[in-house]
């Protein structure tokens, strides 16, 4: 297929902001794609290939400046200035190309395999001398692709393509390409365990439907981590569960996906990076601890002081998240422990089906215990009483709090879902203020007085999961430092988009509208029902949405995707909760 194809596409797409439109568009290109399909499925996410390849460009704005003076004749300055009056680097690519091209007659129809091939190069290349390898490539895009393509290429390079689909928005196109709506659930299913967009893609493509309903965790391949669900009563846990249930520490460290297959080990994160060599350390004493055929398990890292045996707050050890080490290196002077929760796999077996309490005693059988690796802490129990006892016991013992597993018949792993089977039962919640709130940030507002010259306040939204749209619930001013508030112009100035992002429902007008990327903790003091803000609209009141009142900031959440925002729904629950809180009390009174 020709990129042109590729390029009129995503200019129709940037037309609109509306889902299903989205959608249509896009799975018109897919259905032309034939042998192209991954690798513009790919491009669509502005990517070359799955997260957990590790696939980065490493092309840094100067480098496409001063590929773009090279091959114009014009200065770093002469470029610098087209990219500030125009804010984009594809913009400004496309401008000096539209000039390069009057001069020339070399530019002709590229293919989607060129253009991916040429990036691949880019992508490829690091360490000495790379800078010119990836400057030679790009250069040669540029010079033979016609001026509208080269503005989407600079935009995949530079991560800035934005177009407002998620990876939810291309299954569907996918499934309307390729295959039936009712094989959605299915494919998504297929997707948590296997999230790569071109290998669920070459597989409609090829209708072989079979092994999308057969898809389960495969050792290496990171999978969507099973989420809990939140209640604010013991009691009411209990009745969810239906009685007698299994209760867990809630270990406050960081989500660990480990995989082992033969003499090879993987870590990835929550987010499905790879984190392997962020700790080598756990790697290792899993080789020396275990020696299984392949397994895949799931559990919570958590630093501890050996001496004493305590838990310590994650950040003693969170500066080793950006940082790679190799294995001779000092990791640290705190030790981590992975608390193990889960068995998805083993040897040669997926597990994911078996009941809960079954993929327990696998784990008990063969995860002998040691300084480094541990079984969760638990109880299985009906009686509140001795909850409580537990609950109060995993505070002591430095957790948050406890999370309640369901041991039915039914208690399957399930990849990517925040549903019932799990219930997370945490400190605050006992406290008056509820829980905190993960939230997007979509826009800002200019700040006056003390604060002009940076921003005021942030508009923050949470994620609806049915309509995969991002809906406002607060306007967040306060729990900023002096310091992080002069930051914030800087940290947002890259995200700064000129219109309304796709996907975002919001009746505020901000000063600036902020593409979906960053996600903040916050806490509040109550939800209260708001005519203002568009979370949850028209479901608990007509003409009114939700609202969060008093925010303040708690930390940015880097570690978050927007999609993984708190959602509509679990608003919705909270904002129900409230209301009984308040009404029992108030009868209490
Ligand atoms: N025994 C356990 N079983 C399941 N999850 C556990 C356990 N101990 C700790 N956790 C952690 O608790 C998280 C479950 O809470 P949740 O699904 O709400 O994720 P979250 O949004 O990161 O929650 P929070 O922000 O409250 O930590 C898991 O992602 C996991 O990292």
């Amino acid at each position: 297929m020709e990129f042109s194809e590729v390029t009129s596409t995503f200019s129709e797409m940037e037309n609109t902001t509306k889902r299903l439109e989205l959608t249509r568009i896009l799975a018109n290109l897919l259905k032309k794609a034939n042998n192209d399909l991954k690798y513009i499925v790919y491009l669509v996410q502005g990517k070359l290939a799955p997260d957990f390849e590790g696939i980065e460009f490493g092309m840094s704005d100067k480098l496409i400046i001063k590929s773009l003076s090279s091959v114009s004749g014009l200065s770093d300055e002469e470029v610098n200035k087209i990219f500030y009056k125009t804010g984009d680097l594809g913009t400004t690519a496309m401008e000096i190309s539209k000039n390069i091209s009057q001069k020339s007659l070399f530019n002709e129809d590229l293919t989607v395999n060129y253009v991916y091939s040429k990036l691949m190069e880019i992508a490829k290349f690091s360490g000495h001398g790379s800078i010119k390898t990836k400057m030679d490539s790009y250069m040669d895009l540029l010079m033979n692709s016609k001026p509208d393509d080269i503005k989407y290429i600079t935009r995949i390079i530079t991560g800035k393509l934005r177009l407002g689909v998620a990876d939810s928005t291309i299954l569907d196109s996918l499934v309307s390409a390729f295959s039936d709506k009712k094989y959605a659930d299915i494919i998504e299913n297929a997707y948590n365990f296997h999230p790569d967009i071109g290998y669920i893609a070459e597989l409609l493509q090829s209708g072989n439907i079979d092994a999308i309903k057969n898809m389960g965790p495969e050792p290496l391949i990171p999978f969507k981590v099973m989420l809990a669900e939140r209640l604010k009563s013991l009691a009411d846990i209990k009745d969810k569960m239906g009685g007698r249930a299994a209760y867990e520490y809630k270990y406050d460290g960081l989500r660990t996906e480990l995989h082992q297959k033969g003499s090879e080990v993987k870590i990835f994160s929550r987010g499905l990076e790879e984190t392997t060599q962020n700790f080598p350390d756990i790697v290792k004493n899993f080789k020396d601890s275990f020696h299984f055929e392949s397994c895949i398990l799931d559990g919570e890292s958590v630093p501890y002081n050996p001496d004493t045996g305590e838990l310590m707050p994650f950040q003693m050890v969170s500066q080793r998240r950006g940082r790679k080490y190799d294995l001779t290196e000092k990791t640290s002077e705190i030790p981590i422990v992975m608390f193990i929760f889960d068995i998805l796999y083993l040897n040669g077996k997926s597990l994911i089906n078996l009941p809960y309490p079954e993929r327990r005693k696998i784990l008990e059988e063969n995860v002998k215990e040691n300084e480094y690796f541990k079984l969760a802490t638990r109880i299985e129990s009906d009686d509140e009483n001795e909850i409580m006892k537990f609950f109060e016991k995993s505070i002591e013992d430095g957790c948050e709090g406890i999370v309640s597993k369901n041991i039915s018949e039914d208690s399957v792993y399930r990849a990517g879902a925040r549903g019932w089977l799990w219930i997370k039962f945490k400190r605050d919640y006992q406290q008056e203020i509820s829980d905190s709130f993960d939230l997007v940030v979509v826009g800002a507002f200019n700040g006056h007085g003390r604060r002009k010259g940076t921003y005021g306040a942030l508009l923050l939204a949470c994620y609806n999961e049915k309509k995969d749209s991002f809906e406002t619930f607060t306007k967040l001013g306060s729990g900023f430092t002096d310091e992080m508030l002069s930051e914030l112009p800087g940290i947002f100035k890259s995200l700064i988009v000129d219109k309304k992002p796709a996907r975002l429902d919001s009746t505020m007008i901000p000063d600036y509208w902020i593409y979906p990327s960053k996600v903040v903790e916050v806490k509040g003091a109550e939800i209260t029902v708001s005519p203002v803000h568009t979370c949850a609209y028209n479901i608990i009141e007509k003409g009114s949405g939700l609202a969060l009142r008093f925010p303040r900031l708690i930390k940015f959440r880097d570690d978050k995707n927007p999609e993984d925002a708190t959602t509509t729904e679990e608003i919705i629950e909270m904002y129900k909760m409230q209301k009984k809180t308040i009404n029992t009390k108030e009868k209490e009174d």
